[in-house]
């Protein structure tokens, strides 16, 4: 749990007056606390009493009555007002720090580099930013408003009781290590099963995000079943994992009920013949008494929020590990601003690979800004992680890619990316407005920029029939588009960027052949000084590229004008020949 609270203590600073504060009305609590039983002592001693005697000089039984009673009132509200005060501070300060957390943990997420998401399942990671998250809250909440005061009324008593009786304070307390013991056991153990029921849960979210997700191959192919059966799996882990807690959170009460009723028991015994020799008076051993009782009473809640810290502490070693993932693609010390970059790119022997078999072999490749150069080649030749090396979705292993003759490396991440528009492969939308996806690409672009961008990217052409034009809204990840509706939405984006250099990953894939040529000429009307890389397996799209690249198995094996390479053999005239696609020597 320290360990835990070690993860949000960075976050504890902003509120420090609050919890200083909130602590401090907690102390107060407890020392006006420790007075609650005294009233009763002085009812005993001073009113009951066959041998009374006068409080403080006063004979008149009522007068110490009333000074009683109002004692006990003003004692009990001053310790409610103080207790609600400080509850309340701690609380704000533990909900306003889980929410600063929840914050940071997802700002990380997002500098995390692609190789890490693509190695993390979105579920799991979506159950750590949401619900680890509160788990930990809760804790420190518990932490900060039930423990810190309950463990301040627990020494206060005991130092009362210790002043007044030490030997027989001793003897109350016997039996308390024990439970203590059991107590820690206890809460191992569920550390263990909250451990599991987490890494379960974070499963459970996770195959569920990816089954939504691919409703439409689950109903296609049948695979309900499957799928039912493997959430069913899943959800019995986390199932057994809580079932676990629950039968070691429900001995916790007896465990603390049983030592409790020992010690009172313990105390009544030596009490009674203590007060009978006249060592101690019956109110003094009220008071003992119902501090006994009192001591308990924390420790039973201790026990009771014990569930909430195992799984707290469970929680935040999740959270932790994502903040402990140093982003493998960061700013470099004293990185500079890609600020109005010419776009020239140059490739230096580059080498990569995503963990196992290399996929780029020794790139070399020079591109003049504002030239446009085509990709080509058969599947998986590396032609989506050439370009993905240079907003830096991915680094280099070896060699270097250089934009304006300096490694992309020295420029400062954001920047970079700034200065770069991209049409991926897989074209995603957001839950938004027609509009508001193009203005992704430029966020401070105007109303009419945005309008030109999907003119010059033919959105309008299916936009216009949309009840409300580019204010239609988009079903998420764009499931209310078709895949070429989809693309020139991703297209109107990149040209709304208006960056000097421009990536199209395969950008007319999923349009018919009208609407294909329509978009290269739209493409190229933009100004002619970006630098354009166009990855293509059609003919028709990479027409108009100044020089084609032809990749094979992360290698260039040919480069040179379209026209140079259509009268050599090669895979490049197969295609030139073929008037399909660009494949390793295929055909559409
Ligand atoms: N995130 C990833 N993790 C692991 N391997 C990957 C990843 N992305 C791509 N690869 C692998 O890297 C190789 C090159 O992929 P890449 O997408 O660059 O090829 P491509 O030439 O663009 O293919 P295509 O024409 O089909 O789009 C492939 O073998 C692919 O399996």
């Amino acid at each position: 749990m320290i360990e835990a609270l070690r993860t949000f203590r960075p976050y504890a600073a902003r509120y420090r007056g609050m919890l200083l504060l909130g602590a401090l009305l907690a102390v107060a609590e407890v020392i006006v606390r420790l007075a609650e039983p005294w009233p009763l002592r002085i009812v005993v001693d001073h009113v009951v009493s066959p041998d009374r005697t006068p409080l403080a000089g006063i004979e008149n039984r009522s007068t110490v009555l009333l000074l009683a009673v109002a004692l006990l009132l003003v004692v009990v509200g001053l310790a409610a007002s103080l207790d609600y005060w400080s509850s309340r501070l701690l609380s704000t300060a533990g909900l306003r720090m889980s929410a600063d957390v929840r914050g940071v943990v997802f700002s990380h997420l997002h500098r995390l580099s692609l190789g890490f998401h693509g190695s993390q399942r979105v579920g799991d990671l979506s159950t750590r930013v949401t619900s680890d998250v509160d788990r930990a809250q809760d804790m420190i909440v518990q932490a900060l408003a039930v423990i810190a005061p309950n463990v301040m009324l627990v020494v206060g008593m005991f130092g009362v009781m210790l002043f007044m009786d030490p030997a027989f304070t001793l003897v109350a307390l016997a039996l308390t290590p024990f439970l203590v013991f059991a107590v820690h056991r206890s809460t191992v153990q569920l550390k263990a099963s909250s451990r599991r029921a987490r890494k379960a849960d974070g499963q459970v979210a996770a195959a569920a995000t990816e089954s939504l997700g691919l409703m439409s191959i689950v109903q296609l192919f049948t695979l309900e079943r499957s799928q039912r059966a493997r959430f069913d799996e899943l959800t019995r882990t986390s199932l057994d994992a809580g079932l676990e807690s629950a039968r070691v959170q429900a001995r916790f009460s007896p465990m603390v009920d049983l030592t409790a009723a020992l010690s009172a028991a313990v105390v009544l015994w030596f009490g009674a013949g203590r007060v009978i020799d006249g060592d101690i008076t019956l109110g003094a051993l009220l008071v003992f008494v119902s501090y006994l009782g009192t001591l308990y009473k924390p420790l039973k809640a201790l026990s009771r929020v014990s569930t909430t810290f195992a799984k707290g502490t469970a929680a935040s070693e999740r959270v932790q590990e994502v903040l402990a993932t140093v982003p493998e693609i960061r700013d470099s010390t004293g990185a500079l601003d890609a600020r109005r970059l010419r776009g020239s790119v140059e490739f230096c022997d580059v080498h990569f690979d995503y963990g196992g078999e290399p996929v780029l072999r020794g790139i070399d490749l020079a591109v003049a800004a504002g030239e446009t150069i085509a990709l080509v080649g058969p599947t998986g030749a590396g032609k989506s992680t050439l370009v993905s090396l240079i907003p830096r979705l991915v680094d280099t292993r070896r060699g270097c890619v250089r934009v304006d003759a300096l490694d992309v490396r020295s420029y400062r991440v954001e920047s970079l990316r700034s200065e770069v528009a991209m049409v991926l492969q897989d074209c995603v939308l957001m839950r938004a407005t027609l509009a508001d996806n193009i203005r992704v690409g430029r966020p401070c672009a105007t109303d009419a920029e945005v309008a030109r961008a999907a003119r010059l990217a033919l959105v309008d052409e299916f936009a216009d029939r949309l009840p409300d034009g580019l204010d239609t809204m988009v079903g998420e990840r764009g499931a209310s588009l078709s895949g070429g509706q989809r693309q020139r939405v991703s297209i109107a984006r990149a040209i709304l960027r208006d960056a000097p250099i421009l990536i199209l990953d395969e950008p007319t894939s999923a349009l018919d052949g009208r609407s294909e040529a329509a978009l290269v000429e739209a493409l190229s009307n933009l100004p002619a000084d970006r630098t354009t890389f166009i990855v293509a397996h059609r003919l028709s799209t990479i027409r108009r590229a100044d020089r084609v690249a032809v990749l094979d198995g992360g290698r260039i094996v040919q480069l040179g004008t379209p026209q140079e390479l259509a009268a050599r053999p090669g895979p490049f005239r197969d295609l030139a020949d073929h008037g399909g696609t660009v494949t390793a020597g295929g055909r559409s």
